[in-house]
């Protein structure tokens, strides 16, 4: 039997015998797909892809303060947390069975400079909340990004001169961010910069300074995106950042460059790679994941989640089956986890329905 795209040829034209449609309305079709689709129980039955706990990454915003949590108007649902709520939420990720959390710092305006010093301060808002989680919470993964923009004046993920981003001197200052982090107990170093490079010269530090367990997930196929709006100004650097950052980040309408961006990443020492954004983008989860069968991450970034928060707080769209919907899209296009902003709500959901 032949076949092409998937089935034999010789069924594309579903066997169906004539029947005259005016005299009896039935169709005398042998193959009803409709059989399996009948009950709840037989749709169970045939599931393919199913969405767990274990596959969030809950990313958190941090901010300065005590005993605080403040709305992102444009994540409605998402708050930015003072060190002491961070650790609140990291106790209810624990109970709801998520297993990482990823932690993103709003940098008071006074802290931020043109080369994100701040970002090596081991008394940073991230490195304050590592430590805080990692003490109550020993048993739960904290991610961390590396990258200058929650730091930099001008918002950019890297040092400037001249208007340009440089690439080797961005570098040599992420290798000490990393390495801060992990001083701090960062589990999982994620660089989110897109600078060339950076995977080999982290692992390289971090093995030569006793953090060989720590773990690299590389934002490894990372686009230029519109969809990066709300983070933007969840950590404040919407207003700030010059200019786009299409010289680093990926050209939204290329596909084999992202093979490449990933194979080197593998290739410097990347133990999991990431796709982001999510939605756009599944073509991409799903080339990477064929394509080098690593552990394979997709980021439902912030314009992702705020569409669909905001339309369902329009009464636009059921919002619960929306998320739902969108997380298991992840897991059919190939991701091993989502890092999503819903990771609560979807964990709360999976729980009950369990
Ligand atoms: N390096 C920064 C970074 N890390 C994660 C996100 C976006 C996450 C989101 O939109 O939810 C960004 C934004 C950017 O590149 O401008
Ligand atoms: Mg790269």
């Amino acid at each position: 039997m032949a076949i092409k795209f998937g089935r034999p040829i010789e069924l594309r034209d579903a066997p169906r015998r004539q029947t005259d449609a005016l005299a009896s309305p039935s169709l005398d079709l042998t193959i009803r797909m409709r059989r399996n689709r009948k009950s709840e129980w037989a749709r169970r039955l045939v599931r393919e892809n199913v969405l767990t706990t274990d596959d969030l990454i809950w990313p958190m915003f941090v901010v300065d303060g005590h005993n605080t949590r403040t709305p992102v108007a444009s994540m409605p649902g998402v708050d930015r947390l003072t060190v002491d709520q961070i650790v609140r939420d990291a106790e209810r990720a624990a109970k709801l069975n998520i297993p990482c959390i990823a932690l993103f710092p709003f940098t008071e305006p006074s802290l931020r400079d043109e080369q994100g010093s701040e970002a090596l301060n081991p008394d940073n808002l991230v490195c304050q909340a590592v430590r805080a989680i990692k003490k109550e919470f020993p048993d739960i993964g904290v991610l961390c990004d590396v990258a200058l923009d929650p730091f930099t004046s001008h918002g950019h993920d890297g040092l400037i001169e001249g208007g340009k981003i440089l690439n080797d001197e961005t570098v040599a200052v992420l290798v000490k961010q990393a390495l801060t982090q992990a001083e701090a107990g960062c589990d999982v170093i994620a660089p989110s910069d897109m600078m060339d490079g950076r995977i080999g010269a982290i692992r390289e530090a971090l093995d030569d300074n006793g953090f060989g367990d720590v773990q690299i997930m590389s934002y490894a196929a990372k686009y230029a995106s519109a969809f990066y709006g709300p983070f933007r100004d969840a950590i404040g650097s919407a207003k700030t950042l010059t200019g786009d950052k299409r010289t680093y980040q990926m050209d939204s309408a290329n596909s084999d460059e992202a093979l490449r961006e990933v194979e080197l990443d593998i290739a410097e020492g990347a133990d999991m790679v990431m796709v982001k954004p999510g939605m756009p983008y599944l073509d991409i989860v799903r080339r990477v994941k064929d394509h080098f069968a690593m552990p394979t991450f997709v980021y439902q970034v912030s314009g992702e989640y705020a569409m669909i928060a905001g339309a369902a707080a329009n009464g636009w769209i059921d919002g619960e089956r929306a998320m739902m919907e969108s997380l298991v899209g992840f897991k059919r296009a190939g991701a091993d986890g989502i890092l999503t902003y819903f990771a609560p709500k979807a964990a709360e959901k999976i729980k009950a329905e369990s």
